[in-house]
C-alpha cells in the first residue's frame, strides 16, 4: 500500500511530467499533493466574484482564467494539476476527434478522480463507466434515445409543455409579468425525462431532482479534498450529508421500481415496459457473460438518467431563452418561422425538420454557452496522438467552451450571437463544434434533447414574446455544468 500510494502521488507524475517535458509540453508548477488547485480556485474567484457589466458573451476569461493565463505562457498545449493528477490541455481539433474516436473507446475514459468525486453521486451509470462495462451498458440504453422510440415520445412532450405554457400564463395573469424562466424550464424538462423514461412525472420525482442537484453541489465540493491520500476514508460534513442524501434517493428511487416490478409480479402488467427503466429493468433479468446489471447499478443508471437528462436540456433551453430575449430581431424571424410551419397545430415530427432558423439558434447557444463545457478524458495505456507520445495516466482536459470561442476556428465576430454562422452546415461538418463530445462516446441524449429543446422553443414563442428583464445579472457560472448564476428573469407577454 505505501509503495503503491508513493507510485501514484510521486514516482508516477513526475515520470508523465518528464515524459511530456521532453515533447516539449510543460506547464506551471505543481504544489505538493494539491497540484494547481489552490491557483485554479484563487483565479476563478476573483473573476467569477461579481457579475458581468454587460451582457457580453466573451465569459473565457471569467469562467477559464487559468486557461488563458497558461496558454498565454506555455503555448496551447500544456500541463497544470488537480491534486497529483496531471491533466494535459488539448485544443487541437484533429487530435481531439482522434482521441475522442472508436480507435481509442477502450484506451480512454474517466479518471479514478472522476468516478471517487461522483461514487455517491451517479455512481458508476453510463457516464462514469470505462472499458467493456461502459459498452454493455451503452449497448442496452441507447435504443431507448433512437428512431420510432424517440419520435414516441413527441407526444409526452408536447403535453408536458402545455402545461407549463398554462403555468405560465397563470402567473401573467396573476399579476406576475417578471418570471425567473430557468425554474419553469428545468421543472419542464424534469416533467419530460421522468415521464418519457420512468413513466413517472416532476411531482412525483421532484425530491429525486432536489436531492441530485444538492449532491452534485456537495460531491464538486468534497472532491475537492480528493487529492489528499486517504481522504476518502476521513469523516466530514459533507461526506456524512452526502451518505444520508444517497441513501434517501435510493430508497425513493427503489420505490418506482418496486411498483413496475410489482405490475409485472401480480399480473396487471405483461412486461416491464419498453421505457428506459423498463429496458434495464428487463437487463437486471439476464445473464450475460462477464456482465449483468445489478440492483446498484440500476439505481446508478436510473440517477444518471434523471440528472443528465434533465439539467444540461433545461440549461440550453435557459441560456436561449435569454439570447432571444435580448436579441428581438432574431425572436420575430424565428417565431415568424415557427408560426408559419407549424401554423395553430402543436410541433409534430415532421415539423421539427422544417425549422432551420430555430435549429441554428440551438446552435449558436450551444456554442456560446455550452452546458458542458469542459470534457476531461484519462489515457489508461500508451498512445499516440498526432505527433505526441501520450503516457498512460494522463489526463486529457479538453476545454470545450475555449475552442467554442476560439477567434482563429470561427472568426472575428466569434464573442457576437449570429446564428447565421450555422446556415446550410449540417452537425457533422462543424468539427470544432462539440457540445456533445464526439465520437462512440458521445451524449446518448443528443437526439432527445434536441427534440425536446426545439418542440419547448416552439411552443414558448407561439404563445409568448420575451423581453430581458432590467433585473437579469449576467453572471456564468461553472458548476459541472454552465448555469446563470442568478438565473434568467424575463418579461412575458401572452400573443393571444
Ligand atoms: C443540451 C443538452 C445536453 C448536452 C449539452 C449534453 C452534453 C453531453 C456531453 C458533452 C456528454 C459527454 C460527457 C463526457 O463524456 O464527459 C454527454 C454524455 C451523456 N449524456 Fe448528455 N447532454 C445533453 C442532454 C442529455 C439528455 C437529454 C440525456 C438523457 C436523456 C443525456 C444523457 C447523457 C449520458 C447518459 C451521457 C454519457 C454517455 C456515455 O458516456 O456513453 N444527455 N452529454
Amino acid at each position: 500500500a505505501t509503495w503503491q500510494t508513493i507510485c501514484c502521488y510521486y514516482l508516477t507524475p513526475r515520470r508523465i511530467r518528464r515524459i511530456m517535458a521532453r515533447q516539449g509540453v510543460g506547464g506551471p508548477d505543481p504544489r505538493f499533493l494539491v497540484g494547481n488547485l489552490p491557483d485554479i480556485a484563487a483565479l476563478v474567484s476573483k473573476t467569477t466574484s461579481a457579475g458581468m457589466v454587460s451582457v457580453d458573451h466573451d465569459i473565457v476569461g471569467r469562467l477559464l482564467p487559468h486557461y488563458v493565463l497558461w496558454s498565454k505562457q506555455y503555448g496551447k498545449r500544456f500541463i497544470f494539476w488537480c491534486g497529483s493528477e496531471p491533466r494535459m490541455c488539448l485544443t487541437e481539433t484533429d487530435m481531439i476527434k482522434e482521441l475522442l474516436s472508436a480507435k481509442y473507446t477502450h484506451a480512454s475514459g474517466k479518471s479514478w478522480l472522476q468516478q471517487q468525486g461522483s461514487k455517491h453521486f451517479i455512481g458508476r451509470g453510463l457516464l462514469m463507466a470505462n472499458g467493456d462495462d461502459w459498452l454493455h451498458q451503452r449497448h442496452i440504453v441507447a435504443p431507448a434515445f433512437m428512431g420510432d422510440k424517440l419520435k414516441g415520445h413527441v407526444r409526452y412532450m408536447v403535453e408536458c409543455t402545455k402545461k407549463t405554457i398554462r403555468d405560465l400564463h397563470a402567473a401573467v395573469e396573476s399579476g406576475n409579468c417578471e418570471v425567473e424562466i430557468g425554474g419553469y424550464l428545468t421543472q419542464l424538462t424534469g416533467d419530460i425525462i421522468a415521464r418519457t423514461e420512468f413513466d413517472s412525472s416532476y411531482d412525483k420525482g421532484k425530491r429525486i431532482f432536489h436531492i441530485l442537484t444538492c449532491l452534485q453541489g456537495l460531491t464538486a465540493q468534497s472532491s475537492r479534498h480528493l487529492c489528499l491520500p486517504g481522504s476518502r476514508f476521513f469523516p466530514s460534513k459533507f461526506r456524512r450529508e452526502i451518505k444520508a442524501l444517497k441513501m434517501e434517493v435510493e430508497r425513493l428511487l427503489m420505490e418506482i421500481i418496486q411498483s413496475r416490478k410489482d405490475c409485472v409480479e401480480v399480473g396487471r402488467s405483461p412486461s416491464y415496459g419498453d421505457d428506459l427503466l423498463g429496458m434495464l429493468l428487463a437487463e437486471t433479468q439476464k445473464k450475460r457473460e462477464g456482465f449483468s446489471v445489478s440492483l446498484q447499478l440500476l439505481m446508478d443508471e436510473c440517477k444518471t438518467f434523471f440528472f443528465a437528462g434533465h439539467e444540461t436540456t433545461a440549461l440550453l433551453l435557459t441560456w436561449t431563452v435569454m439570447l432571444l430575449a435580448t436579441y428581438p430581431q432574431w425572436q420575430d424571424r424565428v417565431r415568424a418561422e415557427v408560426l408559419n410551419v407549424c401554423g395553430e397545430e402543436t410541433p409534430t415530427v415532421d415539423h421539427l425538420s422544417k425549422l432551420p432558423l430555430l435549429n441554428m439558434v440551438l446552435n449558436e447557444s450551444l456554442r456560446l454557452y455550452p452546458p458542458a463545457s469542459l470534457l476531461p478524458r484519462m489515457v489508461f495505456e500508451d498512445i499516440k496522438l498526432g505527433d505526441l507520445h501520450i503516457p498512460k495516466g494522463l489526463s486529457i482536459w479538453i476545454p470545450v467552451l475555449a475552442i467554442h470561442h476560439s477567434e482563429v476556428l470561427w472568426g472575428k465576430d466569434v464573442n457576437e450571437f449570429n446564428p447565421e454562422r450555422f446556415a446550410g452546415k449540417p452537425f457533422s461538418q462543424l468539427r470544432h463544434f462539440m457540445p456533445f463530445a464526439a465520437g462512440p462516446r458521445n451524449c446518448v441524449g443528443q437526439s432527445f434533447a434536441l427534440m425536446e429543446a426545439k418542440i419547448i422553443m416552439a411552443m414558448l414563442l407561439s404563445h409568448f414574446s420575451f423581453t430581458i428583464s432590467v433585473n437579469y445579472r449576467h453572471a456564468p457560472v461553472n458548476v459541472l455544468t454552465l448555469k446563470p448564476k442568478h438565473g434568467v428573469p424575463v418579461y412575458l407577454k401572452p400573443l393571444h
